[in-house]
Order: structure tokens, then sequence, then C-alpha cells
């Protein structure tokens, strides 16, 4: 039964409760269809268990921004702490610990660094890595582990195929129907259905943690302290100067650890993947970046962040590219700490809260075209960069995407980089683009080819 003054919803089947209605491959337009019959903000049984999904501008800054502690929990029952054991981060819970991780990550990945290479060298290093591996062939990477662990790995290393192998599993699953009814009915969870699948990638998951305490032991050997020089170094730093009874440990470490490798890879790379599929199909609007990366950059090495306020055309191009790749559809799912209210409807404590980000990222009335993919959405009349309200891939609030300096800072330089050197083309013989996104708590576009040909 609905709670009192709860958010309206399509009537309840007992057990199953509102799990038919959704498309088990990808519930977002379902999601969409119940916004049209309920409003912003209705709710959705999954199971016995109800659930408030959200949509649109209005209702998301209310509950993310202005009410944003109530908003700022972490469900902890569902499939993906059954995958995690030890929540550091993404689904720890709102409190202490995670506020002080949260704010560690932050300070430690923007002092990066750390005097002696900046965030911006270690991923032009990357990138020098992706054109050599692209002039061979193909390649496309990730610059998390450099960051976090200080060692860079070949992209056929096992613990970065491992990685990605254990992410791109999970991934495809959580947020899904799948995890929902795994969540929800608990009797099905030894059935051998497809999440059983990301449990057995738990293999390749615990074979992670495995790594990076091999990592650990060897930092601890070889550290100074005081002086550190990566994201491991600098925890164990934290752990000295905090008293015993803090939340930081060597558990949490390792799963900080694996917590932003698994944020920040399939997160960038998935965007990238469909920004060069959009490019290659818009060769007037590649070329027009090409044009202004040409004028900006004349007679200099390398792009650094800071041009990017000269590459108006650039930004709202990538801009766009992250609204049309929607890459967290249904972002994190949230948890009230408290009971509340949102848009007037009542809202008790613990009710898990579903952020329909892509309801926001092509709401009709705040985009100048919604359904089309156009860098004119980020573009005024007298051609310069804005970037309206409802441009929100990263969320809003406490709870938003800690990486989002990373991921843009990696998106701007690595495009920046390939289009200067590299013209990107869509292969005669390749057919019609097949633009669809699989489903998946990141969206994926399907396999395609490319041609690469040198520009200078
Ligand atoms: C294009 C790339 C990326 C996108 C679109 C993205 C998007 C998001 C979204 C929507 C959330 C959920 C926010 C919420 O629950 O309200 C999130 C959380 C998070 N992201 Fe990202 N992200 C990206 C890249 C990264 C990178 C590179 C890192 C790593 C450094 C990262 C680290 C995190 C972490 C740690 C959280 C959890 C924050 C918390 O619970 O307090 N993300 N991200």
């Amino acid at each position: 039964r609905r709670p009192k003054n709860f958010p309206p919803g399509t009537p309840v089947l007992p057990i199953l409760g509102n799990t038919l209605h959704l498309n088990l491959q990808n519930p977002l337009e379902d999601l969409d269809k119940l916004r049209k019959s309920y409003g912003d903000v209705y709710s959705l049984f999954l199971g016995h268990k109800p659930n408030v999904v959200i949509n649109g501008v209005k209702p998301m800054k209310e509950a993310m921004m202005i009410k944003a502690a109530e908003f700022a929990g972490r469900p902890q029952d569902t499939f993906i702490n059954d995958v995690f054991s030890v929540k550091a981060l993404i689904f720890a819970d709102y409190g202490t610990s995670w506020r002080e991780h949260r704010r560690f990550a932050l300070m430690t990945l923007r002092n990066f660094g750390l005097g002696k290479k900046s965030m911006e060298d270690r991923i032009h290093d990357e990138i020098q890595h992706t054109i050599k591996t692209l002039d061979k062939s193909i390649g496309m990477t990730s610059v998390g582990s450099h960051i976090l662990f200080g060692t860079r790995y070949e992209y056929d290393d096992e613990f970065i195929t491992t990685v990605i192998q254990c992410v791109t599993e999970i991934t495809k699953i959580a947020n899904g129907p799948w995890a929902m009814l795994y969540d929800t009915l608990p009797f099905i969870r030894n059935l051998p259905l497809p999440f059983s699948k990301a449990f057995n990638e738990g293999k390749h998951y615990s074979r992670c943690s495995g790594l990076v305490l091999r990592l650990l032991n060897e930092h601890k050997k070889t550290r100074v302290p005081g002086e550190p020089r990566d994201f491991l170094d600098c925890y164990l730093d934290e752990m000295e100067k905090k008293a015993d009874d803090s939340s930081f440990s060597e558990d949490k470490l390792i799963f900080t650890g694996i917590e932003l490798m698994f944020a920040g890879t399939d997160t960038t790379s998935n965007t990238l993947l469909t920004a060069f599929l959009y490019l290659m199909n818009h060769p007037h609007i590649q070329e027009r970046c090409q044009q202004e990366i040409d004028r900006v950059l004349e007679g200099k090495d390398q792009v650094c962040f800071d041009d990017r306020h000269q590459m108006p055309y650039m930004q709202a191009v990538i801009h766009e590219l992250q609204r049309i790749a929607n890459t967290l559809p249904l972002s994190a799912f949230h948890c009230t700490t408290k009971d509340t209210e949102l848009m007037g409807y009542s809202i008790p404590r613990g009710t898990m809260i579903i952020q329909n980000l892509s309801s926001v990222l092509n709401e009709e009335g705040q985009w100048k075209y919604p359904h089309e993919f156009n860098p004119e959405n980020f573009l005024n009349d007298q051609g310069e960069f804005v970037k309206p309200d409802a441009f929100m891939p990263f969320s809003a609030g406490p709870r938003m995407c800690l990486g989002e300096g990373l991921a843009r800072m990696e998106l701007f330089l690595i495009m920046v980089t390939l289009l200067r050197k590299f013209k990107f083309i869509w292969p005669e013989d390749a057919g019609e683009p097949d633009y669809t996104l699989v489903f998946g708590a990141t969206m994926t576009p399907k396999p395609y080819p490319m041609k690469v040909q040198h520009r200078l």
C-alpha cells in the first residue's frame, strides 16, 4: 500500500508490484510513459517496496539541491551492496565515513599533481599512448590507475583488463530491472538469471581487490611519509594522521581505489565512444571543431585545459555529446535520510529515490533542440558557450559526481588532441549508423567501425 500522501502511480500487483510495467531490456521509455500519466514525481513499486522516481529539472533541484541532505542517502539493501562488501564512497550511506572519504578524495584528486606532475600532464601522457595505439590500429583507456596507484598499465595488462571486464559486467546489470528484481524478490536470488553473471564477475572483482592489496603492500614498503606519489600514498598519510576511531582503514582504502576505478572507467569511455560515433556521422560538426582547434592552438605543441575558454564551439560540442550520451541515465540510486516532502508529496525516511537524469537531459522547454544532436543547445545568439540549468549528467547536490572535474578535463584534452591529429571517418561500406544505446547503469553504444586518417 502507498503511504499517506505518497506520490501517485499505477495500480500495484501482489508480490510483483509494478515490475511488469517495465521493459527488462530498457525501462527508460516506460519511465517516460509513467511520467506522462502521473506527473514529474511518481511512485513505482518494485516488489512490495515503494520507490519514488523524480523527473524534470524542477523537482530534481528541489530534492537534490534545496532539500539536499534529506535526499542524500544511498539504499543499503540492494543488488550492488551484495556485489560490493565494503562501502567507502559511491555506495556508502550519508554519514561521517562517507563525508570524510568524499572530502579526502576530492581534495586529493584536486591537488594531484602534488607538485611533480599535474593531472593535465598525466592525462596528456595517457593520450600519447592512445595516439600510439591509434597509429598502430585502435585504442582507448582510462587514466585512473595512473593517478590512483602511480602506475600506468599497458592496455592488455591483466590488471586493467580485469578491472574493465568487471566494471563492464556489473554496470550493465546494476540499475537495470534485473537488479531491481533481485532487490525485491529475495527468493529468485539463487536462480541462474542475468544478475548471477555479475556475481561471477565478482571473481574478477576479488582478483581486483587482490591486485590492489598487492599494490598497497608494495606502497607501504617504498613510501616516504609526507611525500605522497599517488592516491594510495595520500590515503596512507591520512590514516597515520587520524585517530583510532577514524573511518579511514586499509579495507576502505582498497575499496575507495576500486570504487574510483569503477566510477571513472565506464563513464568516461562510454561518453567518448558515443562522441566519436556522432562526430564521424556529422562530418561538418567535426570539421568546424577542427577549424577552431587549429586556430586556437596555432604554434602550440599541445592543448591545455584553459584553452577551452577560447573554444566555445568545441565546448558546446562536448557538452552536447554528453547530453546525447546520457551516460548514467538513472544516476546512482538515492535514499531519503528522514521523513520529507517533495512537490507537496510526503516521502518517508528510507524510501529509495530514482533520479531520472535522462528526463532532464531531453526535457522539452529546457533545450532548443531536446530530441536531436545539435551543439546549438549550448550556444547563444552571439555564438558564445552557455550551459543551461538542465545540463545535469553529473547529477546535483551533495552526492553529485566526485570526478566531474577530472572527467571534464579528460573529455576536453582527449577529444581536442585526437581531433587535432586525426580525422574520424564512418567507413563507406558500414551502412547507416545505429545510434541506439544499450541500457545499463551506464549507456553503451553498440560496437561500430571507425576509419582513422592523419590530418597533419
Ligand atoms: C563522463 C563521465 C562521468 C559521468 C557522466 C559521471 C556521472 C556520475 C553520476 C550521475 C553520479 C551519481 C551522482 C548522484 O548519486 O547524485 C556519479 C557519482 C560518482 N562519480 Fe561520476 N561520472 C563520471 C566520471 C567520473 C570519474 C572520472 C570519477 C572518478 C574520479 C567519478 C567518480 C564518482 C564518484 C566517487 C561518485 C559517487 C559520489 C558520492 O556518492 O558521493 N565519476 N557520477
